[in-house]
C-alpha cells in the first residue's frame, strides 16, 4: 500500500456513479463511453509515466431527491463550480465554466452538503463493470447511453480520491471497431474538489489534497481518544478476521495487516470490504479527520461481524436442514435404485399410499379414524430408518387390519339345523346340547341380547372347545380361540403401551385382526388358568371384556383407541371352577362337562373319533376295523383320563400303523416281482418296537380320500388283541393295580378330584421309630396337611378313649414318628376330601389289617369324627369306575349328588352311605371296623 502520496494541483477526473472509491480499495473499470476512453487514452495509455486520476462520485438526479435534496436546473451555462474543502457544507455556492464540450445547463450547488448538479447533454457511450471478487466494483462513466438518459441531471460530489493505475489494457470491439480500456485502480488518497472544468470531452479537477501532513498525524497519534479509538477499531477488526478465518480456513495474512498498516487507513480498507450502501460509502469519504474515521469504521466493522454471525446462524439451521433433507434424497434415490435391481417396485411411497388406501377401507369410527391420520401424517414425515417408523407403520396396519365395521354375515339361525349339528358333532351332553340350543333361540329372538357368556367347565378332551365351534357354525359366524392358560401379564389381554420396546396388541385383538370380523365366536379357552402376579391381573382385564356394558369402547393400551367388542359372542373354558374368580364367574353361565363312562366313550369312539380319524388319515373302513371290543379294551387298559382326548390318540396311533401296512402292501407287490432285496416290512419293525408309528406319508396338497382310493386293493386290516399291544404298547392300567397296592397295611384307596377330573388316589402310610412326628410327602397343598394332622389326632385319641392297645391288636405309636405319603407326587393334591381316606390309611397301619381293595372312599372327616360332604361326587364315582372299583364309601350328605351320575354306571357300583368315621371304617375293612366291639355306635 502507498505511503503518503504528493497528489498534483489538477487530476484527470473519471465520474463514478452512485459508487465510492475509497483509499485504500482496488477495482476494475472497463471505459467504453468516448469521455471515459478518450480520459484513459489521453491521461494513462499514452503517457510514459502512468499518472494519477481523480475517482469522483456522481449521482443520480433521482437518487439525490430520494435522497431529500432540492435541485434546481438552469439554461444552458459552462459550469465551474467551485467548491469549499473540508467538511463544511457547501450549500447554496454556485459555480458555472465553459471549457470544452460538454455542456452544464445548470448547476447549482445542491441543499445537500458537497453535491453540485449539472444537466448535461451530449453523453454517449457506456461503461461496462467488470467485476472481480477481490476488486471493488463499479461503473467509471455517470453518463448512459440511452438517448432516454440525455439531459439527465448529474450531482458531482466535491470529495474523490485520487487513484493510480496498476494495470492497463486495451480492447477492440469486433463488430464496431470501437476501442474501449479496462483499467485496475488503486485508491490513494482523498481529496476535495476545487474547480471541475472540461479538458476535450472529458473532465479535470483542481483539487486539494486531504491527507494529513506527517506532523499533523504524529500529533494526534498522541491523542486519546484517538488511542482509544485504534485500540477499539482494531480489536473488532481482529474478531472479524478471526471469524473470516474461522469461516474460510486461510491462514492469517489478513493479520499481518492489522500490524503494519496504520490504524486510519485500515479504517479506509476495510471499510472498502463491505457491501455499504452509497449514503454509508459517501459518509466514510467524507470522514476526512482519522477520529471520525476509526469511529465510522469500527461502527461499519461492528455491524458487519454482527450480520455475519446472524447469516452464519441462519446459514447453520439451512445447512442443516438442507444436508438432512439432501441425505434423504441420496439415500431415497438409492433404495429405488436397490428395489429396481431386486425387481422390487414397491417403494415406501407406494407402500404408505396403500396403506392410507387400507385404512380408508377399514371402516374406522371417526374418532379413530381422526388418530389413526394423525399418526400416517407423522409417518410420512419420517424417514424409513429413523427409529419409530417400523412401529409406527406396524400399528398402522394393525389399524388397518381390524375388522372395525366388517361382519360375517349372520345366517338365518335355524334350531333344528343347530341341534343336528351339535348332534353330528358330539355324542351324548344331552342337557348341554339343550342349554346351547335355549342359548340360540334367546339370540334369534333378540340378536343384540346381551345374554350371561357360556363357560363350559369340565376335565380336558371333554369336547369343551368342539362345542364352541359348533356354537359358531349353527351360527354361521367365524370362530377364534384365545389361549388364556398361563397368562399372568394383564398386557396379555390387554397389550403394552406403545411406549415399550417390542410392544403388542393383547390376545383379544390380535385374535380379531386374525379372524378379520367384529363378529366372531371367540373362545377365551382356559380362564382358569390366569393367574395374577406384580405383572397385573388378566382376570380383571377379562371382566370388562366379558361385562357387555363395557366391552363397547374396549380399550388396548397398544391400541390406545377404544374398540367395539360388543358383537363378539364369547365363550369359556376352564376345566375347573374354584380357581376362576368370583366376579368372573359370576359374569358367566357355568355349564358342567362331567367326564364320560366307560360306555359313552365308547359310543364317542364308534360313532365320531374313528370316522374322523380314518378320515384324518386318509384310511376308510375298507383298510381297517377297529371293534367295538378292541374300542373297550383301549378304553380299560391305554386310557383312564375322565375325556376322551387320549383315546382319540390311540385311535389315530392304530390309524397310522395301518396307513404305513396300506402304503407298503402297495409297494410289496413290485417289489417282490423283481427284486428280493426288502426283506421285513416296515411296519413289522416298528409294530416290534412297540412305538407309535410317527411317520406321515401323506403327500401334501394331495386329498386324502384320493389316497385312500387308490390304495383301495390293500387287504381289509381288522385291529386285534395282537396289534393293539403292538401299536399302543403292554397295556397302561389293568383293574388289579388297586388290590396289588393296598395288600399291605397302611395303604387306602381315596377318591379326589384334580383339573383332570375324578382321580383314584392311594394313601401311603408307614411307622419309623422316631419322637411321634408326622412326616407327609407327595406335593401336598396346606388343607390337605391339615387334613392329615387332623387324621393323626384323631386315631390317637380314639385309641385312647377306647383304650385299645397293641395287645388289644392297636400299635400306639408310643415314640415312633409316622410318613404319610401320596404317590404320583408330581401332581399337586389339595382339599379337605381325603380326610377319610387318611384316617382309614393309619388304622390299617395301627392294626396292620389291609384295607379291602375293592373300595375306595371320599370324605371330609373332623376332629371328632363326622363325615361331611365333599364336591365333584359324580367326578369322583366315574373315576372309581374306570379303575374297576367296585364299591365307594361317600358321605351321607352327598346321596343327592348320586342322581347325576349314570345309571350305566352305578348300576356296576355298590355306594356305601357314611355320616361318622366309624361307618367308613366299618365299610373299608373286611369283617367291619377293627375295634367294632368298643365302638359306641
Ligand atoms: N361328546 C363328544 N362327541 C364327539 N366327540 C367328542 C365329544 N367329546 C369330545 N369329543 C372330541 O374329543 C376331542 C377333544 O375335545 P375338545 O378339544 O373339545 O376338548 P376340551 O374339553 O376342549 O379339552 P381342553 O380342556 O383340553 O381344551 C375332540 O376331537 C372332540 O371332538
Amino acid at each position: 500500500m502507498a505511503e503518503s502520496v504528493e497528489l498534483p494541483t489538477r487530476l484527470a477526473i473519471l465520474p463514478f456513479r452512485n459508487k465510492v472509491l475509497l483509499p485504500g480499495a482496488i477495482i476494475r473499470i472497463r471505459c467504453t463511453s468516448p469521455s471515459s476512453v478518450k480520459l484513459v487514452e489521453q491521461e494513462l495509455w499514452q503517457k510514459e509515466e502512468k499518472g494519477l486520476i481523480g475517482i469522483l462520485p456522481v449521482r443520480d438526479a433521482l437518487e439525490i431527491k430520494s435522497a431529500g435534496t432540492t435541485t434546481t436546473t438552469a439554461s444552458q451555462v459552462v459550469a465551474k463550480m467551485k467548491m469549499s474543502n473540508g467538511d463544511s457544507d457547501n450549500g447554496g455556492s454556485q459555480a458555472a465554466v465553459v471549457e470544452g464540450q460538454v455542456k452544464v445547463y445548470g448547476v447549482k450547488c445542491g441543499a445537500r452538503r458537497g453535491w453540485l448538479m449539472a444537466m448535461v447533454e451530449d453523453v454517449v457511450g457506456t461503461d461496462i463493470l467488470d467485476q472481480s471478487s477481490k476488486l471493488q466494483d463499479g461503473s467509471s462513466d455517470s453518463l448512459k447511453s440511452d438517448t432516454k438518459k440525455q439531459n439527465d441531471i448529474v450531482h458531482w460530489h466535491n470529495r474523490g480520491v485520487a487513484a493510480r493505475p496498476l494495470h492497463l489494457s486495451r480492447g477492440v470491439e469486433k463488430p464496431s471497431g470501437r476501442v474501449t480500456y479496462t483499467v485496475v485502480l488503486e485508491g490513494l488518497c482523498r481529496f476535495s474538489v476545487l474547480e471541475l472544468s472540461t479538458r476535450g470531452i472529458y473532465h479535470t479537477a483542481r483539487i486539494s489534497s486531504l491527507e494529513m501532513t506527517k506532523t499533523e498525524m504524529e500529533q494526534i497519534e498522541q491523542d486519546r481518544d484517538y488511542l482509544m479509538l485504534s485500540r477499539q477499531f482494531k480489536a473488532t477488526a481482529m474478531e472479524l478476521i478471526s471469524l473470516l478465518e474461522l469461516k474460510q480456513k486461510t491462514g492469517g495474512r489478513t493479520k499481518v495487516l492489522l500490524d503494519n498498516v496504520p490504524v486510519h487507513k485500515l479504517a479506509d480498507i476495510f471499510v472498502a470490504s463491505f457491501e455499504i450502501s452509497f449514503e454509508e460509502q459517501l459518509s466514510m469519504l467524507d470522514s476526512v479527520g482519522p477520529k471520525v474515521r476509526l469511529s465510522k469504521a469500527t461502527e461499519l466493522v461492528d455491524r458487519h461481524l454482527q450480520s455475519i454471525r446472524v447469516a452464519e446462524k441462519i446459514t447453520q439451521k439451512v445447512e442443516g436442514q438442507l444436508s438432512k433433507s439432501q441425505k434423504e434424497f441420496l439415500l431415497r434415490q438409492q433404495m429405488r435404485a436397490i428395489k429396481e435391481e431386486l425387481g422390487d417396485n414397491d417403494d415406501d411411497e407406494d407402500d404408505l399410499v396403500a396403506l392410507e388406501r387400507k385404512m380408508k377401507s377399514a371402516g374406522m369410527p371417526p374418532n379413530v379414524w381422526k388418530h389413526a391420520h394423525r399418526e400416517l401424517r407423522r409417518l410420512k414425515k419420517m424417514q424409513p430408518q429413523q427409529p419409530g417408523y417400523n412401529s409406527s407403520r406396524v400399528y398402522l396396519d394393525l389399524l388397518a387390519d381390524l375388522p372395525w365395521q366388517k361382519a360375517s354375515e349372520e345366517i338365518e339361525l335355524d334350531l333344528r339345523a343347530a341341534q343336528k349339528r351339535l348332534d353330528s358333532d358330539h355324542y351324548g351332553l344331552v342337557k348341554v346340547k339343550q342349554r346351547i340350543i335355549e342359548y340360540l333361540a334367546v339370540r334369534k329372538l333378540k340378536p343384540d341380547a346381551r345374554g350371561p357368556v357360556l363357560c363350559f367347565v369340565g376335565p380336558p378332551g371333554v369336547g369343551k372347545t368342539s362345542l364352541a365351534s359348533s356354537i359358531a357354525a349353527a351360527l354361521g359366524r367365524k370362530f377364534i380361540r384365545i389361549s388364556l392358560g398361563g397368562v399372568k401379564d394383564e398386557a396379555d389381554i390387554r397389550g403394552h403401551r406403545r411406549t415399550y420396546v417390542g410392544s403388542m396388541p393383547g390376545r383379544l385383538i390380535d385374535g380379531l385382526k386374525r379372524v378379520a370380523v367384529c363378529n366372531p365366536v371367540m373362545l377365551l379357552d382356559e380362564v382358569d388358568k390366569t393367574g395374577s402376579d406384580a405383572r397385573g391381573d388378566p382376570a380383571s382385564a377379562l371382566l370388562e371384556v366379558l361385562d357387555p356394558e363395557q366391552n363397547k369402547t374396549f380399550n388396548d393400551h397398544y391400541l390406545n383407541v377404544p374398540f367395539d367388542l360388543s358383537k363378539v359372542i364369547f365363550v369359556a373354558t376352564a376345566n375347573r371352577m374354584q380357581p376362576i374368580p368370583p366376579p368372573l364367574l359370576d359374569r358367566m353361565e357355568v355349564i358342567e362337562l362331567p367326564g364320560y363312562t366307560p360306555e359313552e366313550k365308547l359310543q364317542i369312539a364308534m360313532k365320531h373319533l374313528i370316522p374322523r380319524v380314518l378320515l384324518q388319515h386318509g384310511l376308510s373302513s375298507a383298510f381297517i376295523q377297529i371293534p367295538e371290543a378292541m374300542v373297550k379294551l383301549i378304553i380299560q387298559r391305554y386310557t383312564r383320563e375322565a375325556g376322551v382326548r387320549n383315546l382319540e390318540r390311540n385311535l389315530a396311533a392304530l390309524a397310522r400303523a395301518a396307513a404305513v401296512r396300506v402304503v407298503e402292501q402297495e409297494q410289496v407287490v413290485p417289489l417282490n416281482k423283481g427284486m428280493k432285496g426288502i426283506s421285513t416290512p416296515l411296519l413289522e419293525n416298528r409294530l416290534a418296537d412297540g412305538t407309535e408309528v410317527e411317520m406321515d406319508l401323506m403327500p401334501i396338497s394331495v386329498n386324502s380320500q384320493d389316497i385312500a382310493n387308490t390304495f383301495s386293493v390293500a387287504s381289509l386290516l381288522v385291529v386285534d388283541e395282537t396289534m393293539l399291544e403292538k401299536v399302543l404298547g403292554p397295556p397302561r392300567f389293568d383293574d388289579s393295580e388297586a388290590a396289588e397296592r393296598v395288600a399291605s397295611p397302611g395303604v387306602s384307596v381315596g377318591l379326589v378330584w384334580t383339573a383332570f377330573g375324578g382321580e383314584v388316589q392311594f394313601v401311603e402310610a408307614t411307622e419309623m421309630v422316631g419322637k411321634g412326628e408326622l412326616h407327609l410327602t407327595g406335593q401336598l397343598g396346606d388343607v390337605i396337611k391339615e387334613s392329615a394332622q387332623i387324621a393323626l389326632t384323631w386315631v390317637r385319641a380314639r385309641a385312647t378313649d377306647l383304650r385299645l392297645d397293641a395287645a388289644k391288636g392297636f400299635n400306639l405309636l408310643e415314640g415312633r414318628d409316622v410318613h404319610i405319603h401320596f404317590p404320583a407326587g408330581a401332581v399337586p393334591k389339595d382339599g379337605p376330601s381325603a380326610g377319610v381316606t387318611l384316617v382309614t390309611s393309619l388304622v390299617s397301619l395301627f392294626t396292620q389289617k389291609s384295607v379291602r381293595s375293592d373300595t375306595a372312599m371320599t370324605g371330609e372327616m373332623t376332629l371328632r369324627g363326622l363325615v361331611l360332604p365333599v364336591g365333584g361326587v359324580k367326578d369322583k364315582i366315574l373315576a372309581a369306575h374306570r379303575y374297576g372299583i367296585k364299591r365307594v364309601i361317600l358321605p351321607e350328605r352327598n346321596l343327592k349328588d348320586l342322581v347325576e351320575v349314570p345309571s350305566s354306571v352305578l348300576a356296576n357300583l355298590e355306594i356305601l352311605l357314611a355320616k361318622r368315621m366309624e361307618d367308613v371304617l366299618e365299610h373299608a375293612f373286611d369283617g367291619g371296623c377293627p375295634w367294632r366291639q368298643h365302638s359306641k355306635l
